[in-house]
């Protein structure tokens, strides 16, 4: 570990015990997130368990000057949870309590720490439900989910993280408890400071406790998986179904994010190959929605728009036709992919994807690229995979000048450069291609204001 000044380190010693981590385990597994770029190197690791002692590690960082990164489940892609230069990593894993629910208001209250799939449980457990989700449920954390407004796989009927957040309890980085919005549906009372935190990557403050929405559960959820022999097609295909049926998720992978799963186990879900697929699920209110999901699937077929398809008839297959899209990034995984998560709007999607793919065929001829994501919503994951023999360094440095011509790319439709993995390190350079000049300039003005001395997550989003 680097140095941390002795007198602050005697202080979050004397405030925090052992739950104050200097050994060098500690600082490889809280220094880190999913993004496998910089190599973890804080001074210090330190796991508070009430708001009151958020409140004196800030005091003690704005003192000291030191740097405070949050960090919840780890799992984010953008290195917006590093601690690469010294700093001390802030972890919530002690602060993961239930604490409160209601169910006139349909609301719980939980602290940061707890896992989001922990919140979905509890949701379950009161015959309600937690609609934001994602593969990495297991082990993110509700606080890193508000940070970086979290997005997932529902998002097209039940939005991000941010629609479901009626109240915030923040320590901002002077160190002073905020209570924002406090659970209500109706409040026009002027700023409304949670959403400024809500997608704020930890550059504004810490979250310490937040108020969730919950809603009525989904009645008997069916999935269909359809191939397809065009992009354009899974595009008609969406807007045949959206006619009609209002879907919980449209999601899309290509040929081979496909392979890549059934080499990792899953299961084929039909013989026929295809070049792009389809996984759409929606809730079946009464027989009817069945019956009209059939005619508007063969509808699809006649039109030429799909190849083959097959529907789930019981939980188990639903849930194993969603591996298909779930475990697509854990299968990519050991190639070292280099990521974008780039959006448009939905009307957009097919020119845009045009457009990309062909620039990023042509200058990665012997890369392998890999499309798939939350087509519904607009959101497509660009996964580019490393060739065996080339080193890292130099892939990546490759990707990044490729980077810049898809963000212009980007630009040029006004879509976005991180549509929900934040931007954090990664992305901190190209942020100008989806933010302007100014917006920028009003961001850092922003966080003047809560965090005047800088201490609150530097280095992420942009430089001060
Ligand atoms: O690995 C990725 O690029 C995307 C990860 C996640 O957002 C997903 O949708 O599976
Ligand atoms: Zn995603």
């Amino acid at each position: 570990m680097t140095s941390l000044a002795h007198a602050a380190l005697d202080q979050l010693s004397a405030l925090l015990g052992k739950r104050c981590l200097t050994d060098p385990d500690s600082a490889q597994r809280y220094g880190v997130d999913w993004t496998k770029v910089w190599a973890p190197a804080p001074s210090a690791v330190v796991l508070p368990e009430t708001t009151e002692e958020v409140q004196q590690i800030v005091e003690i960082a704005n003192e000291h000057g030191l740097h405070l990164v949050p960090s919840g489940g780890r799992t984010g892609l953008s290195a917006g949870a590093v601690a690469a230069n010294g700093e001390l990593v802030v972890a919530f894993d002690r602060m993961n309590r239930v604490l409160d629910f209601n169910e006139y208001d349909r609301s719980v209250t939980v602290q940061p720490g707890v896992v989001t799939q922990q919140l979905q449980e509890f949701a379950d457990s009161k015959e309600l439900f937690y609609p934001v989700d994602f593969a990495s449920a297991g082990s993110s954390q509700i606080g890193g989910n508000i940070n970086t407004n979290a997005g997932g796989i529902k998002v097209i009927r039940y939005g991000m993280t941010r629609d479901w957040i009626t109240g915030l309890k923040v320590v901002t980085g002077r160190g002073e408890l905020l209570d924002l919005n406090k659970g209500l549906i109706k409040n026009a009372t002027g700023y409304d400071f949670r959403h400024l935190f809500i997608g704020s990557e930890g550059t504004l403050g810490f979250v310490v406790e937040a108020a969730v929405k919950l809603a009525r559960r989904p009645k008997d959820l069916t999935a269909l998986v359809l191939g397809a022999p065009g992009f354009r097609e899974v595009m008609k295909v969406l807007h045949a179904f959206q006619k009609d049926i209002d879907l919980t998720a449209f999601e899309f992978f290509s040929d081979k994010a496909m392979a890549h799963v059934l080499e990792h186990g899953v299961a084929k879900p039909f013989d026929s190959d295809c070049p792009f697929y389809c996984l759409l699920e929606f809730e079946q209110l009464s027989e009817h929605t069945g019956e009209r999901a059939m005619e508007i699937f063969e509808h699809c077929v006649e039109q030429g728009w799909v190849l083959d398809g097959v529907m789930s008839q019981s939980l188990g297959q639903l849930e194993q036709l969603w591996q298909l899209r779930e475990r697509i990034s854990e299968s990519i995984a050991p190639h070292t992919p280099y990521k974008n998560d780039i959006s448009v709007t939905v009307s957009k999607v097919p020119d845009f994807v045009e457009d990309v793919d062909k620039v990023v065929q042509d200058a990665y001829p012997d890369f392998e690229i890999v499309w798939f994501g939350h087509i519904g919503d607009g959101n497509m994951h660009l996964n580019i995979l490393k060739p065996a023999d080339l080193p890292k360094e130099d892939f990546f440095r490759q990707c990044g000048d490729v980077s810049k011509w898809v963000f212009e790319i980007v630009q040029k439709y006004d879509g976005s450069i991180s549509a929900e993995h934040g931007v954090g390190m990664t992305k901190k350079p190209y942020l100008s291609y989806s933010r302007s000049e100014e917006e920028i300039a009003y961001m850092k003005a922003v966080k003047a204001v809560f965090d005047p001395n800088n201490v609150m997550n530097p280095g992420k989003l942009f430089d001060v």
